[in-house]
């Protein structure tokens, strides 16, 4: 079974088992405005080491990779937390439910806008180049201050540490708080491709990816669909993202140039009601 099966079974039954239920959570689902209850498990770590071949990627159910990675392109390199560019640009409507009251049109002072008002990824990218083995290579969306400026959902997966190993670049990504079964895997392949671009800009090549999540939790309209994927049978096959090799400049990277081969998931896909 592929490493990412593996953890995504012994994940659900482990919650399933253990968790513990939240009390009086703040999403809710909106057929019914109902508070959308979660059972969690904390402190995960989950390590892929991508210059061997391993992915955060389950087999299944199908994961979204070309919209994962829109994603990630739409908060570093656009640099922005404009619903409007992340509709017109990259045809994602995933965030519309969190738009900001007081920045309409936008998730609010979060995300991409985070990166461009501290300047943080041309700095980590200066700094990684400048000064390899530096140990302070981080990236951090945790902004108290631009939390203050407007309202939004504050950031999931929020910070990112990146280690200079030889010839690999190693990173670490640090979520407080994941929808698992939504969007686990879109958030480790997506931070994965950051991976695979920041290496490539600095001449280095990926090596590990760590993905710490604090609370790692399945709404409860999602037990169901927990309980099918662990039953399904895992799909035997080495999936491999291949980053466009004739380029190195992070900004150069477009959708075009990322290609998931080999990737094979279980029909049919599930349906989610989203916890907003
Ligand atoms: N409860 C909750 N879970 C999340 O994962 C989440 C939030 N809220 N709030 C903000 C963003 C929005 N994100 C989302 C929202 C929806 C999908 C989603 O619908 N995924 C589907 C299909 C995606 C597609 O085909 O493009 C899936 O099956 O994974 C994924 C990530 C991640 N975030
Ligand atoms: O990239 C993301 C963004 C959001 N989520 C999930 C995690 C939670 O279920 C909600 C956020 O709710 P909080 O009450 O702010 O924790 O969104 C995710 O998994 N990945």
């Amino acid at each position: 079974m592929n490493k990412a099966d593996k953890i995504f079974k012994e994940t659900m039954i482990k919650i399933l088992e253990e968790g513990t239920k939240d009390e009086g959570p703040r999403p809710y689902y909106p057929s019914d405005n109902a508070p959308a209850h979660s059972t969690f498990i904390t402190h995960q770590v989950h390590t892929y080491d991508i210059s061997k071949g391993e992915l955060p990627i389950i087999t299944l159910r199908p994961i979204a990779i070309k919209n994962a990675i829109k994603e990630i392109l739409w908060i570093y390199q656009d640099q922005t937390s404009s619903l409007d560019i992340l509709k017109n640009k990259y045809n994602i409507h995933w965030w519309d439910e969190w738009e900001s009251k007081d920045r309409p049109g936008t998730i609010g002072q979060r995300y991409g806008a985070t990166v461009k008002k501290h300047n943080l990824m041309n700095n980590l990218l200066d700094e990684i180049k400048k000064n390899p083995y530096g140990r302070r290579h981080i990236m951090n969306l945790w902004q108290e201050e631009d939390f203050k400026e407007t309202d939004g959902l504050k950031p999931c997966a929020y910070e990112t540490i990146w280690t200079v190993r030889g010839d690999y670049l190693d990173m670490s990504l640090t979520q407080r708080s994941s929808d698992f079964i939504v969007a686990g895997h879109i958030n480790g392949m997506q931070y994965v491709a950051l991976l695979m671009m920041v290496a490539r800009h600095c001449g280095l090549k990926p090596g590990k990816f760590t993905h710490y999540i604090i609370n790692l939790h399945l709404y409860d309209r999602h037990e169901d669909n927990a309980k099918l994927m662990i039953e399904r049978e895992s799909i035997d096959c080495e999936p491999k993202l291949i980053l466009n090799p004739e380029k190195t400049d992070f900004y150069s990277f477009t959708i075009d140039d990322f290609e998931l081969v080999g990737y094979e998931s279980v029909k049919p896909q599930l349906k989610f009601e989203l916890a907003i």
